[in-house]
This record gives structure tokens, C-alpha cells and sequence, in this order.
């Protein structure tokens, strides 16, 4: 099954494609460089060597205006304007959960093509999805009309469920952070969400939110103490994952509303980032309001 739009296809299939070739080349990257990334962060060679392939293979895509990554302080333009002509922006996190390298657990690849120059708010992406690297490879892919699960195989993208859709009945929590450093509404909450559900966190977003929407439930990484604006992105991980999770049916809030509306005010901007059943994601508004 391929997306209507030939660009967003041609940007879909060049990550499906570098997904085969990003899980095998993790081998033998698994150390860090002496650089930090536009957040402050130590890099992971395989941070910057995804990026770099990534954006070789995207820059050259036709219809192609912009290129932005978690692991470079600039946008790249690459072609046409996409604030003025039909040109799309594409935002990536090359290595979702790259600390996940050291104790080789589950990482991914975040993407979303956005209408509009970058940075631009959720609501302004066409496309959005991820790659899990977990025992196989798979991709969700989020457009206007529907989302999908592939199989990555070979540069091959195998359909393995259409139309997926968050289950009805929430069954696993992960939230992100040190339980001391949590405010005391947003702990009140979770001490419920415990109760009822089951704890999953493996420390990489992609791992725990493709959990909620295999099973139901919700993942948060919330505003801390210690960091108000919580950890991740917006640009690179809060509006694509609330992209994909708002059309597979359930909800994304940043606290007080949906991702895809908050207004960026830089390309690296860190939001709170709560997705899940859309009940859920109502009670957790309700508590922090
Ligand atoms: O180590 P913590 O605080 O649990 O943070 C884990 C979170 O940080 C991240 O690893 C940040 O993403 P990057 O690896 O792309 O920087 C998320 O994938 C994950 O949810
Ligand atoms: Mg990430
Ligand atoms: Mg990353």
C-alpha cells in the first residue's frame, strides 16, 4: 500500500529503505563522539551517522524544500520554499532512544513531512510515522486517510495491518522521568494510573508508544521539576507521535491541549508530551488544569 501523494511516498520509501541499512549499521556504533547535540545532549556515533544518511537520501528527494534533525542546529534547505510553493519540510529524529544502544534494547526513527516551513506546529503535517528497530523491523505510518503497519524487509515495506487504530480498552502506563523530580498534580494522576494499569518503560519513545498502541493505554513524558518544558521535542518527537496516535484514534496533549496545535517557537523547543486513549489523556488534563 502506497500514500497517494508521490512525494510523501518517495520520503516514505527512502526511510523504509535506510531503515534495513540504519539497524545494520548500528554495529560497531555503538560508542559516543566528544560533540553535543542543539539539546545539550552527548551524541551517539550512530546519531550522527543516521542523520548524515538521512539527509543525504532526503535533501535529494524532489519536492523536498527542507531537512531538520534532532542532531543539527539548522534547518537545511533543499529545494523550494514550503511556506510559499507545494514543497514539503522533513523533520527527523535520526535515533529514537539512541542510550538504548548501550544495553542494546529497542530504538527507533521518527519522521514527519509537514506543509509549512520549519519549525510549524503538529497541525500541519501530511504524514507522519516511525521505524521500531525491536526483533524486526516495522514501520507506522500516519496520513489524512489512514495508518498503517508494514514489515521492513530487503528495501521491501509488507502491509502487516491496515487501518490500525488504538485499542478501545487502555492496558499499559509508562511515564518518563524521576518520580521526586514529577509535580505533585501530575503525581497524583499517575499514582491512579498505576492502579490501573500496567507499567511499561523501556526508554525509548518509540518502544513504549508503539506498546500503547498495540495494547491501549498511554505513555507521558511530563513537565519536570527540575524541567518544566519536559525532555523531548516537538518538531522531532511531540507532533509526529501525536500525529500518528491522534489519527490511529486516540489523543496527544502537551498538558493543556493537543500537540499538533501548540505554536513552536524554535526548531529545538522541548514540550511535555502525553499520548494515549483519548479518556486518559481528558483525566490527565483534568488533573493538571
Ligand atoms: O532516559 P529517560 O529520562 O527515561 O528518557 C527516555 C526518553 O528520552 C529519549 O530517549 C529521547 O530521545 P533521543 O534518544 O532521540 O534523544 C526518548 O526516546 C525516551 O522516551
Ligand atoms: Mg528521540
Ligand atoms: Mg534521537
Amino acid at each position: 500500500m502506497t500514500v497517494s501523494d508521490p512525494v510523501v511516498e518517495t520520503v516514505v520509501a527512502t526511510i523504509g529503505r535506510s531503515a534495513t541499512e540504519i539497524r545494520q549499521g548500528l554495529i560497531g556504533r555503538r560508542g559516543t563522539v566528544d560533540e553535543e547535540n542543539p539539546s545539550g545532549e552527548t551524541q551517539a556515533e550512530a546519531d550522527v551517522w543516521a542523520d548524515e544518511l538521512l539527509g543525504d537520501r532526503l535533501t535529494g528527494i524532489g519536492g523536498v524544500g527542507q531537512y531538520a534533525s534532532e542532531e543539527r542546529a539548522a534547518v537545511v534547505d533543499c529545494g523550494d520554499d514550503p511556506a510559499a510553493t507545494d514543497a514539503y519540510a522533513v523533520a527527523v529524529d535520526p535515533l529514537d532512544g539512541s542510550s538504548n544502544l548501550t544495553s542494546n534494547n529497542t530504538m527507533g526513527t521518527i519522521f514527519g513531512v509537514y506543509d509549512a516551513a520549519l519549525p510549524a506546529r503538529g497541525d500541519a503535517l501530511v504524514a507522519a510515522g516511525f521505524v521500531l528497530y525491536g526483533p524486526i523491523t516495522t514501520m507506522v505510518l500516519a496520513t489524512d486517510e489512514t495508518v498503517t503497519e508494514y514489515e521492513l524487509s530487503g528495501g521491501e515495506r509488507t502491509v502487516v495491518e491496515r487501518d490500525l487504530t488504538i485499542p478501545a480498552e487502555p492496558v499499559v502506563y509508562g511515564f518518563g522521568g524521576r518520580v521526586p523530580d514529577w509535580p505533585d498534580d501530575f503525581r497524583a494522576y499517575a499514582r491512579e494510573i498505576e492502579s490501573e494499569l500496567k507499567l511499561r518503560y523501556g526508554g525509548a519513545l518509540i518502544g513504549d508508544v508503539n506498546q500503547v498502541l498495540t495494547y491501549g493505554g498511554t505513555f507521558g513524558y511530563p513537565a519536570l521539576e527540575s524541567r518544566p518544558d519536559g525532555k523531548l521535542r516537538l518538531q522531532f518527537e511531540g507532533n509526529p507521535i501525536g500525529y500518528v496516535v491522534e489519527r490511529a484514534g486516540g489523543r496527544s496533549s502537551n498538558g493543556t491541549q493537543s500537540l499538533l496545535t501548540v505554536e513552536p517557537d524554535a526548531l529545538h523547543d522541548r514540550t511535555p508530551l502525553h499520548v494515549g486513549n483519548g479518556e486518559l489523556i481528558d483525566r490527565l488534563e483534568a488533573a493538571l488544569a
